[in-house]
């Protein structure tokens, strides 16, 4: 039968990756995505940056809006402290099943040393119970990689919501290529927000691409 990418993607963790190791984990997926096939995981070279935000903003919360095959999840899960709380969400049930295999695969599921919790479905019906849901006030940290057109709608939800206080951050894959024009008219035209430019490469390609890095401030 028809064995799809995050199937392959999946094999390729199982294949050549340690249980346990997550640093291992994003190696085996990222040989396999720079030598047989592309997928849009945030790759090595933008999720260098995704580690440098991480371990500077040092989250007790963060959320993940896209998970895909987990490759970003287990980056950011694996420099966690164990008390930090880690929501991704993510609305296809099959992108979903493999990202708690790759999670599991790389310990963070069985270790709990975090648990991500991977919930199925949209983020805009998730966004307005997460705080009762997961007894999460604000997020420290929010990742950004799911589908582009969705960003602005979130983050004004999430503003709306609540879950964004002074100090968030908030990290958006993408911002070029494919990018997200409404969403970064949005937040460098808004007086909360203070943003930066991390300059890039698509992942696994040299096309010119960007994180978007945004402190709030109110
Ligand atoms: C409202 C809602 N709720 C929950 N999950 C949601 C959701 N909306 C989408 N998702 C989930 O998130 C992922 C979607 C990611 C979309 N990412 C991209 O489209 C993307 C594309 C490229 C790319 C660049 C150049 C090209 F030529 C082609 C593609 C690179 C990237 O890095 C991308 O992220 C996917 O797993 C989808 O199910
Ligand atoms: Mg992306």
């Amino acid at each position: 039968s028809f064995v799809s990418l995050r199937q392959r993607i999946l094999s390729a963790v199982q294949k050549n990756a340690t249980r346990g190791d997550p640093r291992s984990v994003i190696r085996a997926i990222d040989q396999f995505c720079s030598q047989k096939e592309w997928a849009m995981n945030v790759g090595n070279e933008k999720g260098c940056i995704l580690d440098s935000v991480v371990s500077e903003v040092n989250p007790a919360t963060v959320l993940e809006l896209g998970t895909y095959c987990g490759y970003s999840t287990v980056r950011i899960a694996s420099l966690l402290p164990p008390y930090a709380k880690f929501i991704t969400l993510e609305f296809n049930p099959d992108f979903a099943a493999v990202a708690r295999q790759v999670i599991a695969w790389a310990g963070l599921e069985d270790k709990v040393k975090i648990k991500p919790c991977l919930v199925e479905g949209a983020s805009s019906d998730w966004i307005p119970k997460i705080k009762e849901q997961f007894g999460i006030k604000t997020f420290d940290l929010v990742f950004l990689d799911h589908w582009k057109e969705h960003y602005l709608s979130d983050t004004k939800l999430m503003e709306e919501c609540g879950l964004l206080r002074k100090g968030s951050v908030l990290l958006a894959d993408n911002v070029i290529c494919p990018g997200a024009p409404d969403y970064v008219e949005y937040v460098r035209s808004s007086p909360r927000y203070k943003s930066h430019y991390f300059r890039s490469h698509l992942e696994y390609t040299k096309a010119e691409e960007n994180l978007w890095y945004l402190g709030i401030i109110e």
